[in-house]
């Protein structure tokens, strides 16, 4: 505890009364993680410990910030000056779990951590901090990019506070505002957090102004830290004391629960995460979902600290995990109220279910690997509950799943997790939004998959809706024009036009989410030097001028292919879809045709000579081994190639259609 100890004396405040409170004797020893000294005893004596923890000697806060301002780094400190996990533990950002998290450098899945510290007493502080009142800490990393504010409102639903924490030289960002409002809405107390102050552009008087002017945030309340250097930290967690009611509820009431997340673990089954709201939870107990009505026995219970920790017991206000039998994670539904069986409670809120924002479908990259790939998508969604799959056939394709996502970024991290954590090739089609048609009988669908589009005559669309976004772009004064145009190009359509400081515009925009689900973001960053930063919220549907464009190769349709844009742009699309076919699909032994059509108009052609593509052509002599080698590796080639009709194409042109699908 020395850091802590080290920590607490440079505190200058002194906070709370003194009062003799024993720190807990199981947890005095840092240095031994406790998942590693798990026992019954043990638990047991964790239990007891953790009943020393009433709600007013908890907190419960998230940390909420634009992605990169140093949040997870931020977290990992905290972790260490409590002793939760030893400085220098070899493996930065402790909280991102993930493989995609580490490569990406981005926070997927919010993560929790329960951290127990010991407030100074005394001004100043004693050497001995026996008699220091101990507090324990719930800490929630949370994801920084637009894509999982799901995962963002739904950790800050556990918490009473949050640490908005803003880079000192790039100051107040897009993704700062939406998690700004996402932590207002929910009435939790925000301590501004401006970091990297040891970085040579540092502002942090700059980002003081940004934080009055935009949200009315008193100047003084402003924490200034570096993560990296450590300066500041020290006055973090006793803010948080401070600052953060502490968590309501009643200890004698029947135990109630909110669910926060879950996932799958191979050996200890489906795992919850929870926040009990009122009673305590007991190893035991038996427990019931106020959404499904099953009920459970709570086989094992603990904390995160920041490993799975059994105590035996949560009560009040505090934040842990369950396991309860629980044989899927669709029986764990996050924002379901967990109660004590047999017993009538109030559920509790809940979250707002997640919105899928684009869909895609997902085939294996060979045909006879379905069960493969099914079998990988049912383990995944195991543990990322926010995706939707729905079985899809497609003649081209073959068997595969339509699966819904948060936004892009999402389904970009599934794909990668699909491949990595399962060893599964796939092969996406173009994604789409959720679109509404209305047909001639006044019949409406929610159309997620283009190639679903009924086309025929008797069936004549008489209207169509798309979804809208409200988009924040926060970029310097001088890409505001290129940035206009670009909004407008997208059929945009402006609702916000301010400076935020003297170098600075926020510009607000309804855009139809179909523009931006593919390459927006990067068009952006390429035409301001990388300098906006953008954010989007749903917002309604907007009625447009929609056509399903069909893509044939020899006269046939391939209906993965098929895609829906504004009337206006499909000339255009269809024009550089074509033409990107052309490169990708090899020559083969006929001409091929590739057409962008829409009804029964075709809008672009182009046409594929034919050849015969010989692999043994630069083999001269007779060398058998090498002739074989040739062969096995064309052979190996055709497997990812999807035959069509009679056109074989490469993996690659179905990969490289997504990029011009959404062309300007
Ligand atoms: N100079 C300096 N760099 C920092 C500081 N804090 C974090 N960083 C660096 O900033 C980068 C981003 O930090 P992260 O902690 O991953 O940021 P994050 O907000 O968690 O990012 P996401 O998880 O993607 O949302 C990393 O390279 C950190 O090493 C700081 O105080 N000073």
């Amino acid at each position: 505890m020395a850091g802590a100890a080290a920590a607490l004396r440079r505190s200058a405040r002194r906070v709370v009364q003194p009062e003799a409170y024993t720190f807990p004797r199981a947890l005095q020893n840092p240095e031994r993680p406790l998942s590693s000294q798990a026992s019954p005893d043990r638990a047991g004596a964790l239990g007891t410990e953790l009943g020393l923890y009433p709600p007013e000697r908890i907190r419960n806060f998230s940390i909420i910030a634009h992605v990169d301002h140093g949040k997870s780094t931020l977290a990992d400190r905290l972790l260490e000056l409590t002793g939760t996990i030893k400085k220098g533990h070899g493996q930065p950002q402790y909280l991102d779990k993930l493989q995609v998290e580490r490569e990406r450098g981005i926070t997927v899945k919010a993560q929790t951590a329960t951290m127990f510290y010991r407030l100074a007493t005394s001004q100043p502080p004693a050497p001995d901090q026996s008699d220091a009142p101990s507090y324990l800490l719930n800490l929630i990393d949370t994801p920084g990019h637009v894509d999982f504010s799901y995962e963002v409102s739904r950790s800050l639903a556990a918490c009473q506070g949050a640490l908005l924490v803003v880079d000192a030289a790039q100051g107040v960002q897009a993704q700062t505002i939406a998690n700004f409002y996402l932590a207002f809405e929910s009435n939790l107390s925000i301590i501004p957090v401006i970091n990297k102050i040891d970085q040579p552009t540092a502002d942090p008087d700059n980002v003081k102004a940004q934080l009055k002017r935009l949200f009315d945030i008193d100047p003084s309340e402003a924490l200034l830290t570096s993560a990296k250097t450590g300066q500041g930290l020290s006055k973090v967690l006793p803010a948080v004391i401070e600052r953060i009611p502490s968590p309501p509820g009643n200890r004698d009431s029947p135990v109630r629960m909110l669910l926060l997340d879950s996932y799958f673990d191979e050996y200890k089954g489906v795992i919850c995460h929870v926040a009990v709201v009122d009673g305590a939870l007991h190893k035991g107990d038996k427990i019931a979902s106020a959404a499904t009505g099953r009920t459970y026995e709570v086989l094992d219970v603990g904390i995160m600290h920041p490993e799975l920790t059994p105590t035996g017991v949560l009560y009040t206000g505090q934040v842990g995990y369950v396991i309860s039998g629980m044989r899927s994670t669709k029986e764990a539904r996050i924002g379901d109220t967990l109660h004590q069986a047999k017993s009538t409670i109030e559920p509790l809120p809940g979250f707002k279910p997640a919105r899928h924002m684009v869909f895609s479908g997902l085939y294996p990259a060979d045909g006879s690997d379905f069960d493969a790939l099914s079998h990988a998508i049912e383990k995944l969604t195991c543990n990322d509950a926010s995706v939707s799959v729905t079985k899809e056939t497609s003649t081209a394709l073959g068997m595969g799943f339509r699966c819904g996502f948060l936004g892009l970024l999402h389904m970009d991290v599934f794909h990668q997790r699909l491949e990595q954590e399962h060893g599964a090739q796939v092969i996406s089609t173009i994604p789409t939004v959720p679109y509404i048609f209305e047909y001639g009988d006044g019949s409406k669908v929610q159309v997620e998959n283009p190639a679903a589009l009924a086309s025929t005559p008797g069936k004549r669309i008489a209207a169509c809706w798309e979804p809208t976004v409200i988009a924040t772009i926060i970029i310097p004064s001088e890409y505001v024009g290129p940035v206009i145009m670009l909004c407008s190009e997208r059929r945009g359509e402006q609702q916000e036009y301010t400076f935020i400081d003297a170098q600075r515009a926020l510009l607000k925009y309804r855009l139809p989410l179909r523009e931006i689900i593919v390459d927006f973001y990067n068009e952006l960053k390429s035409i301001t030097s990388g300098y906006a930063t953008f954010d989007y919220e749903d917002s309604e549907y907007q009625q447009s001028d929609l056509v399903k464009m069909d893509i044939l190769l020899n006269g046939q349709p391939v209906d993965a292919m098929a895609t829906i844009v504004h009337n206006q742009k499909a000339q255009r699309v269809g024009r550089e879809l074509v033409e990107k076919l052309k490169k990708f699909i090899e020559r083969q032994m006929f001409e091929i045709t590739i057409q962008a059509a829409v009804g029964s108009k075709v809008i672009a052609r182009e046409t594929l000579s034919a050849m015969r593509k010989n692999v043994l052509a630069k083999c001269y002599g007779g060398d058998i081994t090498r002739k074989k080698k040739l062969l096995e590796k064309q052979k190996e080639g055709k497997k990812r190639m999807k035959r069509v009709g009679s056109v074989d194409i490469p993996q690659e042109a179905f990969h490289e259609l997504l990029k011009v699908s959404n062309s300007k």
